[in-house]
């Protein structure tokens, strides 16, 4: 029988399952993804993820979310996966950028820092957000989607929607961290309104340099931390004018650094990436 050594690995709790050795997306990696991402009947994780050669960047990062579908993109893999590309020798020791290409966000540039030789914190060039973009649908118009209306069940909600390359649906509310996730994530996950589904943060404005969020993932539910999501988040607080271009978002599993460069129009993530440990199935 063939076994497969997997590493499993976390940025701000937000945990993957990453593996090194293919040289392409295996076309059961959907049907992986559900398999191994279980928590009761398989490693644990909230996605897969894939290193793979890249032709154009040092390696391709390819996520495939705990439900099996695949997501454009992802903040703390990335992370995660620049973590692993320096500390398992993929690249020569020291060497503080690399570039990692996601389907989502063409080939990104990343920046390392080290402590005793190993990666512990990594800064990414996130791309450039798109206002609406693909987290709606082309009927509606990308101007008008900061905080667009939205009634669910009752409630009247606003959204601002942010693709990072992966869709958000950004909320902002009084009570970020008392949401009932499980009531209203899967309820706007899947409206009607977001064709390829959607993420969705709730969040709360602490001050112009600070933000509370709460996210429900697309393909994963409630998950400790979101680094596209804190990104969209900082990005939506800007254009509603309660937000500065540099802020921590404050996750369930600790705080992001995020900068939405005015010059360049690029977003920069900042946060941490750990290893858990090893295995194989
Ligand atoms: N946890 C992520 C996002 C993972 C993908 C997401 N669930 C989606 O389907 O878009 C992050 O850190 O950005």
């Amino acid at each position: 029988m063939k076994t497969t050594n997997f590493t499993k690995m976390q940025g701000l709790g937000n945990d993957f399952i990453v593996l090194h050795g293919h040289d392409r997306l295996p076309e059961d990696a959907g049907a992986l993804a559900l398999r191994l991402c279980d928590r009761h009947f398989g490693v644990g994780a909230d996605g897969l993820v894939f290193v793979l050669p890249s032709e154009r960047a040092d390696y391709t990062m390819r996520i495939i979310n705990s439900d099996g579908t695949e997501a454009e993109q992802c903040g703390n893999a990335i992370r995660c996966a620049a973590k692993y590309i320096h500390d398992k020798g993929l690249v020569e020791q020291g060497r503080s950028h690399l570039t990692i290409e996601t389907i989502g966000a063409g080939v990104q540039p990343v920046v390392l820092t080290f402590e005793e030789g190993r990666v512990t914190a990594v800064r990414v060039d996130m791309g450039e957000p798109v206002l609406g973009g693909l987290a709606v649908p082309t009927t509606v118009d990308a101007e008008k989607i900061v905080e667009y209306p939205l009634t669910v069940d009752g409630r009247e909600l606003r959204f601002t929607a942010v693709s990072m390359g992966n869709p958000h649906c950004v909320i902002f509310v009084d009570d970020a961290p008392g949401e009932d996730l499980y009531a209203w994530g899967p309820k706007l996950e899947t409206h009607e309104l977001f064709p390829r589904k959607t993420n969705v943060e709730f969040v709360t404005v602490r001050s112009r340099g600070h933000a509370d969020m709460r996210v429900w993932e697309r393909g994963a539910g409630p998950t400790l931390a979101c680094g596209t999501g804190a990104c969209a988040t900082l990005v939506a607080g800007v254009l509603n004018g309660v937000l500065d271009r540099e802020a921590a978002v404050s996750l369930k599993g600790g705080d992001l650094l995020i900068e939405w460069n005015e010059e360049d129009n690029r977003v920069y993530m900042t946060g941490p990436a750990e290893f858990v440990f090893e295995g194989s199935f």
